[in-house]
């Protein structure tokens, strides 16, 4: 059984990847002398003074835009801050209306312009909200758009038109605000049009903001260059939110972006009273069935089950219908329309059981959600925390039910060890990245590299690769990514393509007769290696994406970009004998991080298995207290029994000489210990894959040892 990841929906864009480059010089030509004082630099932010006329302007806007009675939480407190000019981070717990906190900001900022008449009309800037999820994105943007608030996102779904009109709007200092995903910021023109945008970035909004912290349990490398950024787009003042921060990871945020911890950072508690914490052990995972069917009769109404791994979710599915509940299975492998669908029956029915991955729930606002069960271990506890958060938004009484068994703990340490590669790994990557041609290249020159080939090549994961080159990027400042480049487009074609008279065959321009010439037909599709058609016709590459582009929008072509290959620019020499070193530093950084993905295991159990309150416990991980500094709420498992949940854990197993040596017979390498090991114990890799090993018996066969036996 290969595992199976989920992530979030996030991706590099196709459409825009020529058009940006170009219409973001044209914008950044256009206002570069508005917005620079004669010295070059950016005059500093004005703080005003707290201002009792901003947060009228607020309050009213609340009601008038956002259609909402009164502030929750520390929103007003916030959105005084931000207003005043500060800095803020914000940890409130899920649906606890962070959105609220840069949206009516963004849409202040105007009104308090020009009742202070500090600026002129179209010059209030732009509030800039970085976001993983795209289907969020959409969300909150046709929301806003509803609203009469000019809002809109930049991502792949994106048509040519709808792009447009997005630089009109910020041209004419008209958008308020603007979702991009973090990715955007390798773009190197979206970056100069930011950096140039009228009125300036006012505020930048950082969602997920916990993903910029090294410690936190969801670090993305793309987060980190988001500080970067803001500090080169000159952004007059930073929000970063998120609804799970440990202190050190809410320290880590403040620290990257400036905010004053005393005064900017604005926590509210993680507690709901409403929440009942619960949890049961099993033997085996056979055991926890009943008891899960027993449950949900038990607890009726609108409920998420997650699991692990995709095929799971079918499995447990089907389990749940054929004990008569209505359940459906969701994961992010599935088609997008199905998802969406499956989403809408959610929010509609009250009967509904989902069976998901953790890729269920992200901007799932649905207030009655009764039951979030976790069918086997989370993550870390700060995704628990996540996703018990979605129950009872409505404020009644809902139940977390934990499902623990010790079966589950080889799933956990196959995805808290999947992503080491071997310290070889690194040491032929870099010298791949490094390699003589790189080495003579000037300081500024650039280097192509494909990231999907040298995960193959050097079997690393991809997610430990981009690791590696923001490393590389930021606590070495060794190279900086650029625009990523598509090489190859594949395009089915009309009958427009083919056709000497249609729209493309009396196309004559050089891009044109680039494509025809180099677009390789192969069966229904064509491939097109745009690189290689624009050097051997000395063509620019733009001009070819451009025309294809042009193309896909008239509906000429169905065109799907592939091979995409990164682009770094040198920012200073390295010496052969540094890769040494710079491999262990490397190397020890990510086995840090298993050790630290080990450890969030045992948090987790600890939780539930400990002889103390888990609603204690897990406000105390954030960092937190119960209402009244109580000892215990009274309704989770603990309190209510005061007897510990047992985790029964199968006893360590005798070392099997002979399992282990028919997984030595069966691959002839022997230059990488680390990869028999994962084989043995059943961990994925880019060379297990590519050896078509994950089917075979010897893949898992020895997943009851401990792994670093
Ligand atoms: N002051 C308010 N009064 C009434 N409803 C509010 C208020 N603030 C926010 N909401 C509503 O609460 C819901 C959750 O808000 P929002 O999506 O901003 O939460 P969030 O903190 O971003 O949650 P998540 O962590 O899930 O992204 C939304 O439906 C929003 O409209």
């Amino acid at each position: 059984m290969a595992v199976t990841y989920d992530d979030d929906e996030f991706g590099l864009s196709s459409a825009d990847e020529a058009e940006f480059v170009a219409l973001a010089d044209s914008v950044a030509a256009k206002h570069t002398n508005k917005r620079k004082a004669s010295n070059g630099e950016l005059p500093p932010a004005k703080k005003l003074a707290i201002d009792p006329k901003a947060i009228a302007l607020a309050t009213t806007a609340l009601t008038r835009d956002f259609a909402m009675k009164e502030f929750r939480l520390k929103q007003k407190q916030v959105i005084s801050w931000i207003l005043n000019g500060g800095s803020a981070a914000v940890v409130f717990p899920t649906g606890g209306g962070k959105s609220l906190t840069f949206q009516v900001p963004a849409v202040v900022f105007s009104e308090l312009d020009a009742l202070n008449d500090t600026r002129h009309e179209g010059n209030s800037g732009l509030t800039l909200v970085v976001s993983p999820l795209i289907a969020l994105m959409k969300d909150q943007v046709d929301s806003l758009v509803r609203r009469g608030i000019k809002a809109a996102a930049l991502d792949s779904t994106k048509t040519r038109d709808e792009y447009l009109e997005t630089c009109r709007m910020l041209r004419d200092g008209e958008l308020k605000i603007l979702y991009c995903a973090p990715e955007k910021l390798n773009n190197e023109g979206f970056v100069e049009q930011m950096k140039y945008v009228r009125g300036g970035i006012r505020l930048l909004a950082v969602d997920e903001a916990h993903c910029i912290s090294e410690w936190g349990h969801a670090f993305r490398p793309d987060y980190l260059k988001i500080a970067r950024f803001s500090q080169e787009i000159k952004a007059e003042r930073v929000i970063c939110l998120t609804a799970t921060a440990t202190p050190r990871v809410a320290s880590d945020i403040c620290r990257s972006f400036n905010i004053d911890e005393t005064e900017g950072l604005f926590r509210t508690s993680t507690y709901r009273k409403n929440l009942k914490l619960l949890a049961e052990s099993g033997r085996t995972k056979q055991d926890l069935y009943p008891k899960l069917f027993g449950f949900l009769r038990t607890h009726p109404g609108p409920s998420i089950v997650y699991v692990t791994l995709q095929k799971q979710t079918e499995f447990l599915a089907a389990d749940l219908r054929s004990q008569g509940f209505k359940a459906k299975a969701f994961h992010a492998g599935m088609d997008t329309s199905v998802k969406t669908q499956l989403q809408d029956e959610f929010m509609r029915y009250d009967d509904l059981i989902i069976v998901a991955t953790i890729a269920f729930g992200m901007g799932i606002d649905k207030p009655n959600i009764r039951n979030v069960v976790h069918f086997n271990i989370p993550n870390s506890l700060e995704s628990y925390s996540q996703e018990i958060g979605r129950a009872g938004r409505d404020g009644k009484a809902s139940h977390c039910m934990f499902y623990v068994c010790g079966e589950d703990l080889h799933l956990r340490e196959i995805f808290a060890r999947g992503d080491l590669p071997s310290k070889k790994s690194v040491r032929r990557l870099l010298d791949d990245i490094f390699d003589p041609t790189m080495m003579q290249l000037p300081v500024g020159g650039e280097i192509q590299r494909n990231h999907m080939s040298q995960g193959k090549d050097f079997d690393i994961r991809s997610t430990t690769l981009a690791n590696i080159y923001a490393q590389l990027e930021l606590t070495h400042q060794l190279l900086r990514a650029t625009t990523p480049m598509y090489t190859k487009y594949s395009y089915k074609a009309g009958s427009q393509y083919t056709s000497p008279s249609g729209g493309v065959g009396s196309d004559k321009s050089q891009a044109a007769q680039a494509i025809r010439a180099y677009g390789k037909r192969a069966s229904t599709l064509y491939h097109i290696d745009v690189s290689a058609a624009s050097s051997a016709l000395r063509l620019p590459r733009v001009d070819i994406v451009k025309k294809l582009n042009e193309w896909s929008e008239a509906g000429h072509i169905e065109l799907r970009p592939g091979g995409v290959m990164h682009v770094y620019k040198i920012l200073r020499p390295i010496r052969s004998a540094e890769i040494e070193k710079l491999t262990t530093e490397i190397y020890d950084l990510m086995e840090r991080r298993e050790q630290e993905a080990l450890a969030r295991t045992d948090q987790m159990l600890e939780l539930i298995t400990d002889r103390k309150c888990f609603s204690l416990a897990l406000a105390q991980h954030f960092g937190d207290e119960l209402p009244g500094r109580e000892e215990e709420c009274g309704h989770c498992t603990w309190c209510m029994t005061h007897v510990q949940v047992l985790q029964e854990v199968p006893p360590p197993v005798e070392f099997n000489m002979s399992a282990f040596k028919t997984v030595l017979s069966k691959i002839p390498d022997r230059d990488d210990p680390r990869l028999l090991a994962r084989i043995a114990f059943g961990i994925a890799s880019p060379r297990v894959t590519s050896m078509k090993l994950s089917k075979e018996k010897i893949f898992m066969s020895m997943a009851d040892h401990r792994f670093m036996v």
